[in-house]
């Protein structure tokens, strides 16, 4: 090898992880050169976050070897030692959310002696300075935004010394522009040298971002390439293995109309609102429609979604389902009136992790509050096998506990619950987070399904592709409704109401 090439930030190679009878690496490698922004993408399940553990020194590899700038990793266990050679930002949060940022930066960096907290949050000022995040050092961590707290774990990842960071889907909670301002500030590191590992399901920002890209398949390597040299059909192609097109959606069984209000509704909102999150708001979903509900970050269409499941209470209006008012924010009642929920945060409120594929898939929120019996009944069984074919859910069986399956494929089971009840109505919440290009296909099939057999869905999200199975769109924007769309609207035009530009980037009309 040639001496003037800089040693690789990382090189991994023969990298073998099982857990149980389950392969997760099957002889990966990897080299991210220095300085590179480098993609590794795959299916739900395809061994991504596996490596990273490896990568982190969280997980030790069953075979293979790790180096950094040429040099082998450090012992495992050796904290200090990994933290100077490479970060991870998760989507999960790495912070203390009591303490305050001054404190999570310097986290663990004390031997015995006493803290001059002074000295600390002067120190944590310069660091964000440095770094050019402009965050508050004394805040708390906690009352930070997703942005925000991802700032602060590459400042403080770069204060470790670390000049290789991982970034594992660090777009799936930020809303266009912070997505904008993330991806400025990593091109403007990369600049200084730092190298990137950037995993992520949208395929559009390895395009935007990523010079190089690598593909996984079920754990094993299968591409390396420039990423000008590949095209997205190339690239979906390495990923699943199979020429583009045709996905098997779910086919729901034909099922009479659902119940609607004289009106014709499956849903109603009657004014509906909720103080400091959404003003009122009134609108109807029919039987066979799939309504969205659009927005970035703030605008108030999560909250709104979160009141029609009752998991929010609203100040004002009523929900109503076939005509009947929904006791307002309890859960339970919603379920029992119909309203099935795909919760945004699967971590939180989706599972019972150490419980089956099989016992998640068919759980309902009040099931989880009594005591359920421990036999796993056939149909029970039965049941999840469908979910598992049809949502292409990448688990060793039913009985597999939902904690072994990757991110993406807990949210498949997640769905797989709210369809368990064959709602009247399905309120999904940024529903195809996590989930890779071919499934994201299949999930928004299985929520078009719902409204095809008669029954209707709602569907929260910033996501164009999500919105694009909905027959019609509001758009909030600061908690307003600033516009509506029936079928065919235009991404421009959407993606501007959606910033607050109602007529499609065009001046607005002064008031
Ligand atoms: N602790 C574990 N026990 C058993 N199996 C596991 C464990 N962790 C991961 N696996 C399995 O290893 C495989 C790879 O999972 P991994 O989480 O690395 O996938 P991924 O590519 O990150 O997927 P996603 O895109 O859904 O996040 C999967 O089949 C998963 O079920």
């Amino acid at each position: 090898m040639g001496e003037a090439v800089p040693p690789s930030a990382v090189h991994a190679e023969g990298i073998v992880k099982r857990f149980g009878a389950t392969v997760a690496l099957d002889r990966v490698g990897i080299t991210v050169a220095a300085g590179d922004s480098h993609a590794l993408v795959g299916r739900n399940g395809a061994g991504k976050s596996t490596l990273v553990s490896v990568l982190t020194g969280l997980q030790h590899p069953d075979a293979g070897q790790v180096r950094f700038q040429g040099e082998p990793a450090p012992a495992a266990g050796d904290t200090a030692a990994w933290q100077a050679r490479v970060a991870c930002v998760y989507q999960k949060s790495m912070v203390v959310p009591h303490l305050t940022v001054a404190e999570n930066l310097f986290l663990n960096r004390f031997g015995g002696g006493r803290i001059r907290w002074s000295a600390l949050r002067a120190r944590a000022r310069d660091l964000l300075g440095e770094y050019g995040v402009d965050v508050d050092p004394n805040v708390r961590a906690g009352d930070l935004t997703v942005e925000q707290r991802q700032f602060v774990e590459i400042a403080r990842a770069l204060s470790f010394g670390a000049r290789f960071i991982i970034l594992d889907e660090p777009t799936a909670q930020l809303d266009a522009a912070g997505i904008d301002r993330l991806f400025t500030k990593l091109r403007e590191l990369q600049r200084q040298g730092v190298a990137f590992l950037f995993i992520s399901h949208h395929l559009q920002e390895v395009y935007d971002l990523c010079s190089t890209v690598t593909v996984y398949r079920d754990a094993r390597h299968v591409l390396t390439a420039p990423v000008a040299e590949l095209g997205k059909d190339a690239l979906v192609e390495a990923m699943t293995g199979e020429a583009p097109g045709g996905t098997a959606g779910w086919h729901a069984k034909a099922k009479a109309a659902t119940a609607a209000d004289e009106d014709g509704a499956v849903l109603r909102a009657e004014g509906l609102a909720l103080a400091d999150a959404f003003e009122p708001v009134d609108f109807a979903v029919r039987p066979g429609e799939v309504l969205g509900l659009a927005g970035a970050t703030a605008s108030g269409n999560t909250a709104l979604g979160e009141t029609l499941v009752g998991l929010r209470r609203a100040t004002a209006g009523r929900t109503l389902v076939g005509g009947r008012p929904v006791k307002p924010g309890s859960v339970p009642h919603a379920l029992g009136a119909g309203i099935g929920y795909v919760p945004e945060d699967r971590h939180r409120q989706g599972l019972v992790l150490n419980r089956s594929v099989a016992e998640n898939a068919t759980l309902t929120v009040t099931d989880q509050l009594g005591p359920y019996g421990t036999v796993l009944p056939g149909r029970t069984r039965e049941f999840a096998q469908r979910m598992i074919n049809s949502l292409d859910i990448k688990t060793s069986g039913p009985s597999q506990p939902v904690s072994d399956l990757s991110g993406g494929n807990q949210q498949k089971v997640v769905i797989a619950r709210a369809l368990a009840r064959e709602p009247r109505v399905l309120v999904a919440i940024r529903p195809t987070a996590g989930v890779d290009v071919k499934s994201k296909d299949a999930l928004l099939g299985v929520v078009r399904g719902v409204a095809d057999r008669g029954d209707a869905a709602v569907i929260v999200s910033d996501e164009l592709d999500d919105l694009r199975v909905c027959d019609r769109v509001i758009a909030l924007f600061h908690g307003q409704v600033i516009a509506e769309f029936g079928s065919g609207w235009s991404d421009r035009d959407l993606v501007s109401a959606m910033e607050g530009l109602p007529d499609g980037g065009h001046e607005g009309t002064e008031e």
